[in-house]
Order: structure tokens, then sequence, then C-alpha cells
């Protein structure tokens, strides 16, 4: 059979270490082209135990987006699916999409209006707690437990104390681990992951029972949160999720929930800082906002209203996809352009295969949000969220909560870069080096 061209690397690691070697370089999209200058837009390689084919186009993620349950599946590296059982990313077929369903209940706009409300305050809170009055900061650890606990307080209300922070201090082992090589022994990044999963179930499943006692007594609503969503069955689900489905999707949305948003809310304020044109017009739609609403909670409506931001913000996920690119399971043998793809291969997708071609946006390396307007990009090629049956659910959880905090830091802020060439690496999120420092002076246009 006319198998797609490229190498299977070395036996059993294939071509792993030097694929997670160019990521911490942040030089994934540099390892992928080097093969398609070579091989083309569909090569083979090896990755985490097994033979894969990358698509690299927009036909390709056309391909694979809309193949799903036909003749795709999604398929996490082992590592990944080990670590989330049985929440949504292992589930396939009917089971996933039951699942979606519920998760959408609480991830859709209609219910997501209800909480921008609670996010905007906790974002204010935090900015006023950890960052008013300081000189410096660094952006990318206090954005991250900033976001962490907007998720904390959104998914299962869980306030800031030494139980997020326990619980907090186990998320960063799970996902320091979570795309390795699954060698579960003494030492191993993926055994300290596997522990930190261990104690972030007990914590959860503590959370879980307490909420059960507090919705039979009247302490806690139907409606509060994510959880309460879960158990009270709000989508007239015919079978309830068990404890360790209901557990394993909170953490496997807690994980997805704010380091992703984190990367972007910090890469963000690096490009407006490094685009002075960009950052007034992000200051004038904010401030415009805060004029008309005052001192008042933020809402859905004006959450619509922050368009330039969007659109800069999604430049920003253009030029660093906080989730690279994710991978499918050949559930038939498949002809693709011309090759065929054998059953039980593994298929990749990447976001750089397309926001870093000059073809689909011109000058790839400029950050430049009007890109965003009008009709926009092409289909499917602005893809940070992935696409099809399996595209991020949590897609308008992240714009709500990255436009509140950026609402909140620029209306109380002005900032500079402390280095404008920190490094970025990918660990397995984007993420500078050195925290992405910045100086930090009250906002003087009001
Ligand atoms: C900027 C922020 C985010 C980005 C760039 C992002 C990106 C992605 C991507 C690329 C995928 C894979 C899609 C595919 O395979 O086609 C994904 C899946 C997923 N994301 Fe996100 N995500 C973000 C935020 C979030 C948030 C805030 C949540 C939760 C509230 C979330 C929950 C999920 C879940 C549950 C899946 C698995 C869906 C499935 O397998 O069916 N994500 N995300």
């Amino acid at each position: 059979i006319n198998l797609p061209p490229g190498s299977f690397g070395w036996p059993l690691l294939g071509e792993s270490l030097e694929f997670l070697a160019s990521q911490r370089d942040n030089a994934c999209y540099d390892f992928m082209e080097k093969r398609v200058k070579k091989y083309g837009d569909t090569f083979k390689t090896h990755f985490l135990g097994a033979p894969m084919a990358v698509f690299y186009s927009p036909a390709g993620n056309r391909f694979l987006f809309s193949n799903e349950n036909k003749l795709v599946q999604t398929s996490w590296p082992s590592s990944l699916a080990k670590l989330f059982g049985n929440s949504i990313l292992t589930k396939v077929g009917d089971e996933a999409k039951d699942l979606r369903k519920t998760l959408l209940t609480f991830l859709r706009p209609e219910a997501l209006q209800n909480f921008v409300g609670r996010a905007d305050t906790i974002i204010r809170d935090h900015l006023t707690r950890y960052w008013v009055g300081k000189e410096e900061v660094k952006t990318f650890p206090l954005a991250k437990r900033c976001l962490f606990t907007v998720a904390c307080a959104l998914f299962v209300s869980l306030g800031e104390g030494p139980e997020q922070d326990e619980l907090y201090d186990h998320f960063m082992d799970l996902i320091n681990g979570m795309l390795q090589i699954p060698v579960d022994l003494p030492g191993t990044l993926y055994r300290k992951s596997r522990i930190g999963s261990n104690h972030i179930r007990r914590i959860l499943q503590s959370v879980i029972d307490k909420r059960r006692e507090d919705l039979a007594s009247g302490l806690a609503s139907s409606d509060q949160d994510l959880l309460s969503y879960l158990l009270c069955n709000v989508d007239g689900r015919e079978n309830p999720l068990s404890d360790s489905d209901i557990n394993d999707n909170i953490m496997q949305l807690l994980m997805a929930g704010h380091d992703t948003n984190a990367v972007a809310v910090t890469l963000l304020l690096k490009y407006l800082a490094l685009n002075p044109h960009c950052y007034r017009q992000v200051l004038q739609e904010q401030l415009n906002i805060t004029r008309e609403n005052g001192e008042k909670q933020l809402q859905w409506d004006d959450i619509q209203r922050m368009k330039y931001t969007w659109n800069a913000a999604q430049e920003t996920l253009r030029l660093n996809p906080p989730a690279g690119g994710t991978w499918r399971k050949a559930i038939v043998e498949i002809s693709y352009g011309g090759f065929t793809i054998p059953k039980g291969w593994k298929l990749f997708w990447t976001a750089n295969s397309t926001h870093k071609n000059p073809k689909y946006f011109p000058d790839p390396d400029k950050f430049e949000p009007a890109r965003f307007e009008g009709n926009g990009p092409a289909p499917y090629t602005f893809v940070p969220f992935g696409g099809g049956p399996r595209m991020c659910p949590g897609n308008e959880f992240a714009r709500m909560v990255i436009l509140a905090f950026l609402h909140n830091i620029v209306k109380m802020f002005e900032y500079d870069l402390v280095d404008v060439n920190e490094k970025v690496i990918v660990d397995p999120f984007p993420t500078p080096v050195d925290g992405q420092p910045i100086k930090l002076r009250p906002q003087s246009k009001k």
C-alpha cells in the first residue's frame, strides 16, 4: 500500500524525543516545516508509541474535523488518556456526543451569561490583591493563578484558601507530565502527574460529597456552578453521570480551562505592549465600556461589544495556539491525497500548519488584529479551538474569561515589558521562560 512518505525515526521511541524537544524550544513549527519541505503536506512519523500521519493543510483539517465517527475518532496520547480516564477526552461515538451535550448545558452562552459578573469580580479582586501597589509582577504565573481561581469558582464554587492552593499544586504536577512518554517509574514526570491526578480526584470527591449534602439541605442551589448542573441533571439526562465521571470531567475542565486562557491573556498583553497602536484601540474600547457601566459588574452584552479586543485575542491565538494540535485515530483504512493510511494509525492536525502560512495569513509573523475583520480568515485556516464535533466546547468560556481579564487589566494599569525578547517555550502550553515580568503603573487615562 502507498503509505505517506516520511520517517518512523528510532525503534520504539519513533520521533517522540525530537518532537518533545522541539516543543520545549518552541520549534514545533520548524519540526513540521522541515518534514513538509522534504515530504509534502501529508507525511508519516512515529510519536509516543504509535505510527502517525500528519495532515498539514486546510484540506487536511477539514478532512479530520468532518470525518469524526465515520473514518476517524479523537485519540489522545495514552499518557493523557490514562490520566483522564472517564472524561470527555477519552469518550467516542454516542457516549462523547451525550457527554458533550451535558457539558454544554453549562458551557453554552445562554448559561455562561449568568456567570460573567462573578468572573469579573474574582478577576478584579485578584488584581487588587496581587497586582495593585506592585512596581513589577510576573504576568504568567499570576494570570494562571487568577484564571484557575475563576475556573474553580465557576465549576465547583471553591474559593481561595488552603484547599485551592493544594489543588493548584497538584494540577501543576498533573500538567507537567501529561504529555510525556507514560513510563510510570519513580522520578518520571509521568509518575508525578499520575500521583497529582489521584490527589485531585480525592479533593474533588470530597467537594462532590459535600455538595450532595448541601443540595439536600438547601445550602447549595442547582444552578450555582458546573458541579450542581452535573449533579442535578439540568439537561434531563436519563443516565446520570457516576461520581467518577463527574470527577474526571471536572478535573479535565479545570486543566483545560485555566492554562490555555492564561497563555492567551499573557501573550496578548505582550503583543499589545509591542504594538502600541493596537493597545490604544483596546484601551479605547474598554474605557468606553467602563464609562457607560461605571463600577457595575461586566454583563454578557459588554463582552459582545469587545470586538477589537477579541480580534486582538484571536490574533494572539493565531500566533501562539495554546493547544498546538490534536490527534485522531483511523477507525478504518483511509485514502487521502493519493495515500493509504492503515486502520489504527494516529492522525495529527496542527494549527501552525495554516496559522503561519503566508498563503492564508500574509506577513504571518506580524501582529495584525484587522485580519479578523469582515469575513475573516478562510474556512479551516484559523483553528485554535480545533473543529467539527470535537471542537473545543470551552471556546465561549475562554472568550468570556480572556475578555473579562483584559478589561480589568487595561482599566487598572499601564505596563511595560521588562524583556521584549523574552523567549517562549512550549511545555506543554506556550510559556514565557521568565513568566513575563512587566512594570506596572496605575492607568492614567480614565
Ligand atoms: C484559549 C483557550 C483554549 C484553547 C485554545 C483550546 C483549544 C482546544 C483544542 C484545540 C481542542 C481540541 C479540539 C479538537 O481536537 O478538534 C480542545 C478540546 C477541549 N477543550 Fe479547549 N481550549 C481552550 C479553552 C478551554 C476551556 C476554557 C475549556 C473548559 C471550560 C476547554 C475544554 C475543552 C474540552 C473539554 C475539550 C475536549 C473536547 C472533546 O474531546 O470533545 N477548553 N480545546
